[in-house]
């Protein structure tokens, strides 16, 4: 089973109540997803692999360390998840990105596909898919299926947001692929949306609604 990781941390709670606030306008949505997804970027990478380099500084040589192993991958869910690329990028500025395009009909919650593309070397790549929601869990198991099937093998799931049956139902379905989230919510409503949550997060980011 995956672990569900909750990023706790007193910057990313303040942050995500601002985002959740119906007054908040989407010019300072987008910047406060943009904040809180470069906070979660530190957490998700906190176990990433180190080595050892020669460094000399102005003063003496000493054994500094860099990042080692996999290089990342950051797999944005589109479109909402385009919210959260540019502040992961920020801080691993050398990932590559793979686009998986998503969205959820809304009569039946099923997720349907029409865009994908991922970098060639996608397979050597750790994946980091992000997406603010995670609601009843079919498009982040639809974006894990389409890395699957491409020969990807480590994912991890980035999200905002999550209900409790969308973080058992990806568990379920994919129980290889750990969750970082900054909360996990109470439940979802008739229409698949996350209570209390923070409304559609594609349509409050780029003001569709
Ligand atoms: O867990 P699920 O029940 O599948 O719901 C979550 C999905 O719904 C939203 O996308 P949406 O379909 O609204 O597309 P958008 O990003 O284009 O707005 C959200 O960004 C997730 O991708
Ligand atoms: O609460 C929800 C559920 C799905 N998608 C969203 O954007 N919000
Ligand atoms: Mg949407």
């Amino acid at each position: 089973m995956g672990k569900l990781v909750i990023c706790d941390h007193p910057l990313i709670q303040h942050k995500l109540t601002f985002i959740r606030d119906v007054r908040t306008n989407t010019k300072d949505f987008r910047e406060l997803v943009d904040e809180v997804a470069s906070l979660m970027a530190y957490e998700i990478t906190r176990e990433v692999p180190l080595e050892s380099v020669k460094v000399q500084t102005p003063v003496a040589e000493m054994d500094g360390k860099v990042l080692a192993g996999r290089m990342l991958g950051l797999i944005p869910i589109l479109r909402a998840g385009l919210g959260m690329l540019d502040g992961m990028l920020k801080l691993i500025p050398a990932a590559k990105v793979g686009h998986v395009g998503l969205f959820r009909d809304p009569e039946t919650l099923q997720p349907v596909e029409y865009y994908t593309k991922l970098p060639t070397d996608v397979t050597e790549r750790e994946l980091i898919v992000i997406d603010p929601m995670l609601a009843t869990g079919g498009s982040a198991i639809a974006a894990i299926d389409v890395l699957k099937k491409r020969g990807c093998t480590q994912i991890k799931m980035m999200n905002l947001i999550a209900a409790p049956e969308g973080v058992k139902a990806v568990q379920e379905a994919h129980p290889d692929v750990d969750i970082y989230v900054a909360a996990l919510d109470e439940k979802l409503d008739d229409h698949g949306y996350i209570i209390p949550g923070l409304g559609d997060a594609g349509d409050r980011l780029y003001g569709t609604k």
